[in-house]
């Protein structure tokens, strides 16, 4: 049995997941820990304008860390929701909004809706967020107030909670948008200050010890560094836990064929463009073209199947959907590694981030991996008897977050109603995993609820499947039998509420950008 107390924890690599792990380690253990955070000066991080879960907002709370202050220095903007364009028919968008799901007599108001809505838009007739989007107003009023919802700021919100002990008590009405390679700066800054040791080297081997533990890794300026534990957050390459201690990956390649992305930072006039509060996922020939508004420059990127589509042709694509601004911008051409390692703790090296694992970033998980899985690291810290059982445990809720999040995406293209190209049409006949068929059989009589999607927590919501069922358009769904003979009353009332309450709402907030001009 190994007996070495993990006091002494070395983080390989400063993207989004070394300098998040370091600093809510020392956020979460103050001086009973040391960690040192080696990254690598040449090797660049994936560093792309990042959209989140609204669950990041925990994250921030617990290093305790302001919009007021870090918003402005990571040209942060509000995101209220994923618009998808196209990818029911040309023309056609929805929303995937942060609002939760209504229920009127039992049953959601969804499927009311499939009953007799009032208009042929469920996300406008079910949300008060879609209304808001479609208008480009922001969640807060120019004196800071967040709009009236059923979520309260400064209410009853317990904190100290996990994710996964959050998910169902409330739903925040916001995520967020953020520079990556900003938020990084700002997250060095924040370990340093508290005791963060830092060394820009490049790890240039990893030595073992008899039992095949890590026992140090070699720098080439700065020699050996020792530790007990080891947090791999080299990206893609899995410097530790794939290449030195042999996990091998496990790929999703299967049933999400997605391998490629080409990115560009396009500074663009938001005071004449404006600034839309969500993320938009617009379909394409082979694949979809995201675009994530900053204060000041949107990041968008092409993410394509390499079967499908030339980079030369990705980048092409992209560079017609942005229209003029993008000319002397300079293309990121990305190959993504999806899938997940085997496992993610082994032995003493845990995984966080790209090398964990990455499903593409079509509803922004990888920040949201990161998070959930500092969180584990926390709750199952191992002691000096490195108890297998912690590690297992951890293990389970990784492998279930990014197993549970990949059929939540997989079911965006078989659900969707597009079939024009090659691409799409092969969406609906590529192999699913495990469990979606037969899911998707029930869906068709019952839509989703806490009881018949993945059911391990993977950070999504039953309202969540609704929206990409209901949005994509390609799946026959059907009101509970039971809505024919009840009366409907109480449901139409609501959808009354939702369509006043959001006519009143895009009359008084502001837009996103006067927003965010004051706040930056
Ligand atoms: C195209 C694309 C779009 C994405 N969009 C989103 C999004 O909208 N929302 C979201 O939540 N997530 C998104 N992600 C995921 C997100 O970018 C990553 O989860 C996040 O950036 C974390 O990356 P990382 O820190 O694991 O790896 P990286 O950013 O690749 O960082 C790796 C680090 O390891 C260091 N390193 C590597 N080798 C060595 C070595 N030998 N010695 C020392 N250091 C070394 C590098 O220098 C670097 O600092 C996206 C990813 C991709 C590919
Ligand atoms: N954990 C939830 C997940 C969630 C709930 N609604 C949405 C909407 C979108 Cl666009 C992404 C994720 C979620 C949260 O972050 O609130």
């Amino acid at each position: 049995m190994n007996t070495r107390n993990p006091q002494n924890v070395v983080v390989v690599g400063g993207g989004t997941a070394g300098w998040m792990t370091a600093s809510y380690l020392k956020a979460a253990f103050g001086d009973r820990i040391s960690v040192t955070l080696v990254e690598s000066g040449r090797i660049g991080t994936i560093g792309v304008g990042e959209a989140t879960f609204s669950d990041i907002r925990h994250f921030f709370q617990f290093l305790d860390l302001k919009e007021e202050d870090w918003m402005p220095a990571c040209n942060a903007t509000y995101k209220l929701a994923v618009r998808f364009e196209d990818w029911r028919e040309p023309g056609h968008h929805f929303y995937h909004p942060f609002e939760q799901m209504r229920s009127v007599g039992g049953f959601p108001l969804t499927d009311w809706w499939l009953q007799n809505g009032l208009t042929d838009r469920f996300d406008k007739d079910c949300f008060v967020i879609a209304s808001l989007c479609d208008a480009g107003r922001s969640p807060r009023h120019l004196d800071g107030r967040l709009f009236e919802q059923d979520y309260v700021e400064g209410g009853e919100e317990p904190v100290g909670l996990t994710m996964s002990e959050h998910q169902g008590k409330t739903q925040f009405p916001y995520a967020y948008h953020f520079e990556a390679a900003l938020l990084a700066k700002y997250l060095t800054k924040y370990s340093v200050d508290r005791g963060v040791r830092h060394i820009v080297d490049e790890v240039q081997d990893v030595r073992l010890d008899e039992r095949g533990w890590i026992d140090h890794v070699v720098t080439k300026e700065h020699g050996e560094l020792h530790g007990d534990l080891f947090v791999d957050c080299t990206g893609f390459r899995g410097l530790l836990i794939n290449k030195a201690l042999g996990v091998p990956f496990q790929s999703y390649q299967d049933t999400l064929p997605n391998d490629s992305a080409v990115a560009l930072q396009v500074p663009l006039d938001m005071q004449a463009r404006g600034l839309r509060p969500c993320t938009t996922a617009t379909a394409q020939e082979a694949g979809w073209i995201w675009t994530i508004p900053l204060f000041g420059r949107i990041g968008t990127g092409y993410v394509y199947a390499k079967d499908y589509c030339s980079p030369e042709e990705a980048e092409r694509t992209l560079r017609e959907f942005v229209g003029p601004g993008a000319e002397d911008v300079e293309a990121n051409h990305i190959r993504m590694r999806i899938g997940r390692s085997r496992e993610s703790w082994a032995n003493n090296c845990v995984a966080i981030g790209l090398s964990s694992g990455f499903v593409e970033p079509l509803e922004s998980t990888g920040i949201f991996f990161i998070h959930h899985a500092i969180e584990q690291l926390v709750k199952f810290f191992p002691a000096a008897d490195w108890h297998p059982k912690l590690r297992d445990m951890y293990n389970s809720a990784i492998a279930n977050v990014m197993d549970g999040v990949r059929e939540f995406l997989v079911l965006h293209y078989i659900g969707a109603k597009r079939d024009d190209t090659q691409y799409w049409k092969d969406t609906k006949t590529r192999a699913i995993p495990d469990g979606l068929a037969e899911r998707l059989e029930r869906w068709k009589v019952q839509l989703p609820d806490s009881e018949n999607i993945f059911p391990y927590y993977h950070g999504l919501p039953p309202y969540s499947y609704m929206c990409i069922l209901l949005g994509g358009g390609a799946i026959p769904l059907r009101p509970s039998p039971s809505l024919a003979l009840s009366d409907d009353t109480a449901a139409r009332k609501e959808f009354a509420a939702i369509r006043d309450k959001a006519r009143h709402l895009v009359e008084r907030l502001p837009a996103q950008y006067e927003y965010h001009a004051r706040l930056h």
